[in-house]
This record gives C-alpha cells, sequence and structure tokens, in this order.
C-alpha cells in the first residue's frame, strides 16, 4: 500500500485538514450556508534571497474547482509575482470550497516552490541546457507533477517516464554508475559499457557517458572519445564529492584534453549536487546539467489564502483577518513595475494580471500547453532580476 490520496480522495475533499470539515458543520448548524465570499491566495514573504515568485499550479487548481459553484480569477499559469499580490481569487459560496482549501493550497505551494527554483536554476544556468533530476528525491506518487513543476518553470526536461509522457516530450537521460560497475566487475573492463550503451539504445538517444566512477574525468573522457568516435555526443561529470575539489578546474582540463585530441564536439555536463552558485560558476565551461535534489526539495514559497471581501445583503464588504489587506484586487503589469488596485477601478497603468478561468463552475478560458507555459516562463526571467 502507499500512503497517496487519489483524484477522487482530493476532489472530494478528503485530503482536508480536519477543521474544514467542522467549520462547514457550524456554518451549516448555524444556517450559513450561502455566504458567499471572496479569497485571495496570496503571500506576505518571499525565502530569503528570492526576488520574486513564479505562480504555477493553476491548471490542477481548475481541474479541482471545475463544477463547483465558483468563478476564479488567477494570473496566468507561469507568472512571476511579488509580495502581497493577488495570484488567484476564489469568488463564490464558501461552503463550495472550504474543504478544497488544503488541497488547493498543496497544489499551489508545491508547484510554485519547484517552479520558483527551477527558474533560478535555469536563470542561474545562462542559457545553458538544465535537465531535472530530482525523481529519486521524492515520493513516486507525485514524481510527475515535480517532472511538470520543473518543467514549466524553465528546465529543458525531465529524467522519468511518466512525468515525460504526461508533458509530452522525450525523457532525458544518460547512464548510471551501476553500469559501468557491473562491466567492470564481470568484464573486467568499465568502458565496455559505453560500447554496449551505444549498440543498445535507440539511435535518437544521445551518446551522454558518465566519466567519473573509477579514473580521473580527464582519463575518461578521452576513452570514451577515442571508443565512440564522432558517434559520442557528451560526458557527464558526476563526480563524487570526496575528489570534487575545484570543479570549475575539472571541466576546464577535460575540455583542454578533448579539444587538443581533436573532441571539439563532445560536450561536458556536470551533475550531483549542484545549486544556483555552482551552476552559475560553471555555465561558461560546461554544455549543460543535471540538478536534481536543490529542485526537488526547494525552499516554500508560503502561498496563504485569506477571505477579503464577504457578501452582505447583497453587496461586498472588504474584510480580513489583521495584517491582510480587505478588498477584491487587481495586479496591473506597468513595464517592469507593479501596481495593485481594488477590483474595477480605473487601471493606475498598463496590462491586468488577474483573468477569470472559471465561471460558476465552468471553464471560460482555456489553459496554455506546458511548453506554452514553460515559453512565458523563460521569456520573463530574461526582465527578472
Ligand atoms: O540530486 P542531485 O544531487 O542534484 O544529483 C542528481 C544526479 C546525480 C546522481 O548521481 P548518482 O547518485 O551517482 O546516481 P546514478 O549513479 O544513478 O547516476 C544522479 O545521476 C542524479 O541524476
Ligand atoms: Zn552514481
Amino acid at each position: 500500500m502507499f500512503y497517496t490520496a487519489s483524484p477522487e480522495d482530493v476532489v472530494s475533499g478528503k485530503t482536508t485538514d480536519i477543521y474544514f470539515l467542522r467549520t462547514v458543520e457550524v456554518l451549516k448548524n448555524a444556517g450559513l450556508t450561502d455566504v458567499k465570499v471572496r479569497a485571495e491566495f496570496h503571500l506576505s514573504s518571499l525565502p530569503k534571497d528570492y526576488r520574486w515568485g513564479l505562480f504555477t499550479g493553476l491548471k490542477e487548481v481548475l481541474e479541482l474547482l471545475r463544477g463547483r459553484r465558483v468563478t476564479v480569477y488567477a494570473m496566468p499559469e507561469g507568472t512571476a509575482f511579488y509580495e502581497n499580490e493577488p495570484v488567484m481569487v476564489i469568488e463564490g459560496p464558501y461552503l463550495e470550497f472550504a474543504v478544497l482549501e488544503t488541497a488547493i493550497l498543496g497544489i499551489l505551494r508545491h508547484y510554485s516552490s519547484i517552479s520558483t527554483k527551477a527558474a533560478r536554476v535555469k536563470k542561474a544556468a545562462g542559457g545553458k541546457t538544465c535537465l531535472f533530476f530530482g525523481a529519486r528525491a521524492l515520493h513516486p506518487a507525485v514524481q510527475p507533477m515535480a517532472d511538470r513543476a520543473a518543467y514549466i518553470g524553465g528546465c529543458d526536461g525531465v529524467a522519468t517516464v511518466k512525468g515525460a509522457e504526461m508533458l509530452g516530450v522525450k525523457p532525458s537521460g544518460t547512464m548510471p554508475h551501476a553500469l559501468m560497475i557491473i562491466f567492470r566487475a564481470a568484464m573486467g573492463d568499465h568502458t565496455l559499457a559505453w560500447l554496449w550503451f551505444d549498440r543498445s539504445v535507440p539511435p535518437d538517444v544521445p551518446r551522454i557517458v558518465l566519466a567519473d566512477t573509477f579514473l580521473d574525468e580527464r582519463e575518461e573522457a578521452l576513452l570514451a572519445a577515442r571508443m565512440l568516435g564522432p558517434r559520442l555526443h557528451g560526458v557527464r561529470l558526476d563526480t563524487p564529492g570526496s575528489r570534487r575539489g575545484n570543479m570549475r578546474r575539472i571541466v576546464e582540463e577535460v575540455r583542454w584534453a578533448l579539444d587538443l585530441h581533436g573532441y571539439r564536439d563532445v560536450k561536458i555536463y556536470v551533475s550531483g549536487g549542484l545549486d544556483e552558485p555552482q551552476v552559475a560558476a560553471l555555465r561558461d565551461v560546461v554544455d549543460g546539467f543535471g540538478v536534481g535534489t536543490a529542485i526537488a526539495f526547494p525552499p516554500s514559497i508560503d502561498l496563504s489564502m485569506d477571505i477579503v471581501e464577504v457578501e452582505v445583503g447583497g453587496r461586498w464588504v472588504p474584510i480580513t483577518k489583521r495584517g491582510k489587506l480587505p478588498g477584491f484586487k487587481q495586479v496591473y503589469k506597468c513595464g517592469s513595475r507593479r501596481a495593485v488596485a481594488k477590483w474595477g477601478e480605473p487601471a493606475p497603468c498598463g496590462e491586468p494580471l488577474l483573468q477569470k478561468w472559471i465561471e460558476e463552475g465552468a471553464l471560460v478560458k482555456t489553459p496554455p500547453s506546458d511548453s506554452e507555459i514553460r515559453e512565458y516562463v523563460l521569456r520573463q526571467l530574461a526582465e527578472l532580476e
């Protein structure tokens, strides 16, 4: 048995915090079943050193809310946002979505945390390829959403079959150290693993060999280049921490040696324990990165939901708990600046960001594809600090 919730559990509200079930009971007993609210999703403080967040997870939230008597306004999935900006607003009878608040926040926070970190790593990579290798850090049941979050956040590829299938892309990956270990033990020569890899995998799979298992990276890279010649697409250096020292110098030495021997086309990829600083430090000497744990377990984008208006006697009354800003708000993108204004007031500048996606339970706007969201994110990355 896996300790995972089924889609039915989620849609039926079974994954809710218990106090929402009790809240529903109390409101029903008090005859307050039809009170309509406007509930705003926002965050008060970004993680340390973060200047923006990336709003993702909307596609699944719309799936969850479809058919419920609510109207949903939200920034398009993949929009960069700042502190105290509403990213989404749910309007309708509170009891229509009270037991879904936990799930909605869980979807938005988990997606946005991974996507924001993926975007930061992709930005640190300065245009170089950045593959998400983090499946092994996660419970397999949620792994496809992590792949989607990393992909729409800007990663160029994902490594799992299921994640790639759901995204409609080919899975990206190279080979594990296990392959060379077995060939070394069973046939006395770990480089035979590369030969059998080349003979075995489909022709469209790039021949990227792991060149750090037993020998020095420069040595293994040259052995691979000599063995596979023009069939060798690249080498992956996943150097163990005990040998890592100055990774940049190791990469520069491998690059120099490959070029010296006429293998200028062989690319160099690096993986293993990478985060933003290491990616930024290596981006001018490598052709791409494999990043796992740092994206799979990112700092939390702490979105929260707060009621900001309640309908009383047919009129919307602004109301919030202390520390929040009452009232239904729109966010305007004014060039590189943002403005938040009361919904319905004249636009202070630029373009409104929150759009209507669901009206009274019916989807009124088609969500973009995952690759369109990723392109949208990459366009924004260029102007984000
Ligand atoms: O989570 P990260 O620290 O960013 O690491 C991500 C990489 C590194 C790891 O190497 P190994 O653990 O050696 O695994 P394998 O031999 O199976 O490639 C594996 O290749 C992951 O894809
Ligand atoms: Zn390994």
